[in-house]
């Protein structure tokens, strides 16, 4: 019940959390890092963080006798690695891994009161909110220890920086550009809470997208597809714009994104104009004002679209021009002025570490797995019901 109501109050707060012109502003200084060309001069970053996945893999095999992995932490690992490097120039797990696993635990299970603390801004910002008995408590909890280790990086990050800014870093914009809504540049505070933000956005995401992906390839029943994927990899180079380019390996990326699109909730907007939907008799007007949403899990399997839409079938994408009605209603990123800021990041880290493993490493689903397991839980990012991916690893 609970989360329910929770999940209710996100949806309003996150359609009404930023007016149009609040939001654009903040885009607009956040933009420069984002583009595909700054985003591109990471890539030897996040292909040292993908072999140090594949290196995490091969060493908890070699302890099994089976050679079983679990997968799902370490996938966190990696993207929670990648973001603090292109976000903060910072390498979260310089001392030890257990930094950066309380902080995927503390970010996820803070997230369940993020809508609470921004409705009502006063419980996050006083420790009594850790005492309110049961999961709240704990979460705030959590959401000290989110803010803590954000606050420290963001520091450290700020006291390393050199005053010609290049916006080469994610965070860069919030030390020095000016807010046109606000008429200023950020507070500490401000620019804090926009990096947990993009911590959260940019972590889980991508992680669940590469868990997904692995989990589809290493599927008895998918084992062609996985070896086709490798064939085509064996024939290609390993830099991005080499990989860009690779048919098979987008329709397998993109195939998983349908499937199982790490934004699987309510993604909602309240219109400002009225909108109309449907034909005839089934014909309905939305007046301004109505909080409407839509969710990709949904229209992601719909199979007027997409013909046998729960089977991974990866060559239903190609050869398929963009104006298709598959490529419309394929919408992981959402579309709009308020989509994905961070998807060519998230493009470019799942290209190099999906390409990474499959060329090093043949997946098979371990047999304990249960395929329940694998079913997918809105929690304001999408996480898997059973919390674990088992695969048995063979070294090529
Ligand atoms: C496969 C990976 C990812 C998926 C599927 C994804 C999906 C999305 C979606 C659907 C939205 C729009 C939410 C809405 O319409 O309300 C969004 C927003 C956002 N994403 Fe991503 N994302 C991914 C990776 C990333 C990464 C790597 C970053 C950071 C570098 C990032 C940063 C953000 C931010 C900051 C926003 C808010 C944008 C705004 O409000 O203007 N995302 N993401």
């Amino acid at each position: 019940m609970a989360a329910v109501v929770l999940k209710c109050l996100w949806n309003e707060f996150a359609a009404i959390v930023r007016n149009k012109a609040q939001h654009a502003a903040r885009r607009k200084i956040e933009n420069n890092p984002y583009s595909l060309q700054s985003i591109n001069a990471h890539e030897p970053e996040v292909i040292s963080k993908a072999d140090t996945l594949l290196q995490r893999i091969i060493s908890e095999s070699a302890i099994s006798k089976s050679h079983t992995v679990d997968v799902q932490v370490l996938c966190g690992l990696f993207s929670l690695e990648v973001i603090c490097q292109v976000a903060f120039d910072q390498d979260i797990n310089a001392e030890s891994l257990d930094a950066g696993r309380a902080f995927l635990t503390a970010m996820g299970q803070a997230s369940l009161i993020q809508p609470l603390s921004n409705t009502i801004p006063i419980l996050g910002k006083t420790s009594l909110s850790e005492y309110i008995p049961g999961v709240i408590g704990r979460a705030y909890t959590q959401r000290r220890i989110w803010e803590e280790t954000t606050r420290k990086l963001y520091r450290s990050f700020v006291n390393n920086l050199k005053e010609d800014y290049t916006d080469k870093f994610l965070a860069e914009p919030f030390v020095h550009k000016k807010d046109e809504y606000l008429g200023r540049i950020l507070t500490e505070d401000e620019a804090i809470e926009e990096a947990m933000g993009l911590l959260f956005a940019g972590s889980g995401t991508t992680s669940t997208t590469i868990l997904y992906i692995l989990y589809h390839l290493s599927r008895p029943e998918n084992r062609g597809i996985q070896l086709r994927l490798r064939e085509e990899l064996h024939a290609a180079g390993t830099t991005n714009f080499a990989l860009t380019n690779l048919k098979y390996l987008n329709a397998v990326i993109k195939e998983a994104m349908r499937l199982n699109p790490s934004l699987i909730g309510s993604l909602p907007r309240i219109l400002t104009t009225a909108v109309e939907a449907g034909e005839g008799k089934h014909k309905l007007v939305f007046p301004p004002g109505t909080l409407i949403s839509m969710q990709n899990y949904v229209h992601h399997q719909d199979p007027s679209v997409y013909e046998d839409p729960h089977t991974f079938n990866p060559d239903r994408w190609l050869g398929v021009p963009l104006s298709s009605a598959r490529e419309k209603a394929f919408t992981p990123y959402s579309l709009g002025p308020r989509n994905c800021i961070g998807q060519n990041l998230a493009n470019l880290e799942i290209r190099l570490a999906v390409s990474h493993l499959v060329r090093h490493l043949d997946f098979k689903l371990n047999s304990e797995m249960e395929e329940a397991e694998m079913d997918m839980e809105d929690r304001f990012a999408a996480l898997s019901k059973g919390g674990r991916l088992l695969l048995d690893v063979t070294q090529l």
